[in-house]
């Protein structure tokens, strides 16, 4: 974009001084106690610059050369970030009630319906009430349980699927499939039918694609946020690529709406099967005029687009690519693949597939699952939250308006906390191991994939559920090997960054069937023994 010179130099002077004015404040607010360390940031710009194409990498480096606790400036934004159990302890547990706001940025305002969302919605009775009607029709105990065929059923279908297509030469992209399988649960859970044929298609890439794009966005530090003179300026295009991004998912709910009020459905789809799915409850409740909150304003239209826009963005990639990382550790790891492999044929045998109720009698999984989330958590920097007040942290002030960034993917590698951290090693968490007792729900905060405190993922128990159960499926039905004559030790583990955490380079995979046929409900011997012999 050209920005006329006068221009540009105006919004630096002004930005300049506006920030100038932020520190004398928080000077002032200091002298109490000192603010935390951290490296010197460019003018106007602070330290944006220096964040590198992975940030939550850049850091986790900084916590080396600062500490657990340090501060960065992003324009105008004071930051801090947590790089330690501790440190997060302290942030979302002592002084959790002041932190339980996320920081204004573009992608609340131009995507998620200017913060009419779940995940950005500032904390009160509004963000509880949404919270609590998605416990009650998608999360709590009972809902959970009321949905299990519905999640069983699909990822029975996915490896249906992929039994078939072990018949072929073509490979498999794992995470593409596990995606298919993410969405379509999800869909049949929140408005009642599968948006995607099992076999995923144009319509599955595409979707995916857009999930992706948005947590790249998402991940984006955006100058216009942290500079408020830029903003109209949007120097790095974000905002338009948001704008574009959010026609296309508004199509897509104004679609789910549109459908479900003319009772009808769209070709090739089953027809609607829950009349208590999430979209009819909010329906319903829009039709006689309820309250979200009981007080505030009515359920509208755009309440319910924003609230599925949360659950099939924050619902569906951090699932697949989670099972995605699981399946290429476990490759790379050929006898804890063994050794899980053993567990499921033990407790499952070979003529069924894995159900729900077999999980918690598999504890060396549930192992593998944690020390996947462990390394590859699926959104490394978390969500970012906003300090309500001034408080003292660790001995040092925090300002009120401080953004707070815990850095999940650091406090899961430190190696004050984890021997060996970058040792793929389920066995830590076993009886005897080193972490026997720690799980990922929010308690243990050497462990938080999923965050912790009020603003913990409202989908952790429907996510954990479904992580495990995918992965332990797949284990269970399948030997993998690679594709296109990678091998195990030279498989590329780099990561690409974004919001959620993606691989650089996609699993390609071949699923070589271990079942009776029967397991996959395939009885067509010769194809099934075509994959075999391959
Ligand atoms: C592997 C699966 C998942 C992971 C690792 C994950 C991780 C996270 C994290 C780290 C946060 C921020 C928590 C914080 O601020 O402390 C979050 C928030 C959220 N997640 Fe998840 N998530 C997953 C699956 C899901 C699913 C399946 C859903 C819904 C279908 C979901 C819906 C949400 C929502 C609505 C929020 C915002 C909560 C709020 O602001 O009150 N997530 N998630």
């Amino acid at each position: 974009m050209d920005v006329p010179l006068p221009l540009l130099l105006g919004s630096i002077a002004v930005s300049i001084a506006v920030c100038y004015l932020i520190f004398v404040r928080n000077g002032a607010a200091g002298k109490r106690r000192p603010l935390p360390p951290g490296p010197r940031g460019w003018p106007v710009l602070g330290n944006l610059p220096q964040l590198g194409d992975k940030p939550h990498q850049t850091m986790c480096a900084l916590a080396r050369e600062y500490g657990p606790l340090f501060r960065l400036r992003f324009g105008c934004a004071e930051v801090v970030v947590a790089a330690s159990a501790d440190v997060a302890a302290q942030f979302l547990r002592v002084h959790d009630a002041n932190f339980s706001n996320r920081p204004p940025n573009s992608g609340a305002e131009h995507v998620a319906y200017n913060y009419q969302d779940l995940v950005f919605a500032p904390y009160g009775a509004r963000w509880r009430a949404l919270r609590k009607l998605c416990a009650l029709h998608l999360f709590s105990a009972k809902a959970l349980e009321d949905l299990r065929a519905v999640r069983e059923g699909e990822v029975a279908l996915m490896v249906r699927n992929l039994a078939r297509q072990a018949a072929a030469t073509a490979p498999v992209v794992l995470g593409q499939e596990a995606n298919v399988c993410a969405t379509n649960t999800l869909a049949r859970a929140t408005i009642g039918r599968r948006v995607f044929a099992v076999d995923g298609g144009e319509g599955a890439r595409e979707f995916k694609e857009m999930v992706v794009e948005l947590m790249q966005l998402a991940g984006v530090f955006n100058v216009g946020d942290f500079v408020p003179v830029l903003r109209p300026l949007d120097p790095q295009g974000v905002v338009a690529k948001m704008k574009r991004l959010h026609r296309r998912y508004d199509d897509m709910m104004n679609g789910f709406i549109n459908e479900r009020k003319d009772g009808g459905k769209p070709d090739g789809f089953a027809a609607g099967e829950h009349s208590n799915d999430l979209l009819s409850v909010l329906l319903a409740r829009m039709q006689e005029e309820q309250k979200v909150d009981g007080d505030g304003e009515k359920v509208t239209e755009t309440d319910i687009k924003a609230l599925l826009l949360n659950l099939f963005t924050a619902g569906t990639d951090t699932t697949s690519s989670t099972v995605e990382w699981a399946l290429a550790e476990l490759i790379r790891h050929p006898d804890v693949l063994k050794e899980v492999q053993h567990e499921l044929d033990t407790v499952v045998g070979k003529g069924r597939l894995v159900s729900e109720s077999d999980l918690p009698r598999l504890p060396y999984l549930a192992a593998v699952i944690k020390e996947t989330f462990r390394l590859h958590p699926s959104t490394p920097l978390s969500l970012p939250r906003e300090a309500a007040g001034d408080c003292e942290v660790d001995g040092y002030s925090i300002p009120k308006g401080t953004t707070l960034l815990v850095n999940v993917w650091a406090i899961g590698r430190d190696p004050a906390m984890w021997p060996d951290p970058l040792e793929y090693r389920p066995a830590r968490f076993l009886p005897g191991g080193t972490h026997a007792e720690v799980d990922v729900k929010g308690s243990d905060f050497g462990l938080i994939p999923f965050g912790a405190g009020r603003r913990i993922c409202a989908g952790l128990s429907w996510g954990l559920r479904m992580v495990t159960l995918m992965t332990a499926t797949l284990l269970h039905g399948f030997d993998w090997a690679l594709a296109n004559g990678e091998t195990p030790d030279k498989l590329n583990m780099e990561e690409a960054y974004g919001l959620t955490l993606q691989r650089a380079v996609p699993l390609m995979v071949q699923p070589v069937p271990r079942l009776l046929p029967s397991a996959y409900g395939l009885w067509n011997w010769s194809s099934y023994c075509r994959c075999k012999l391959r």
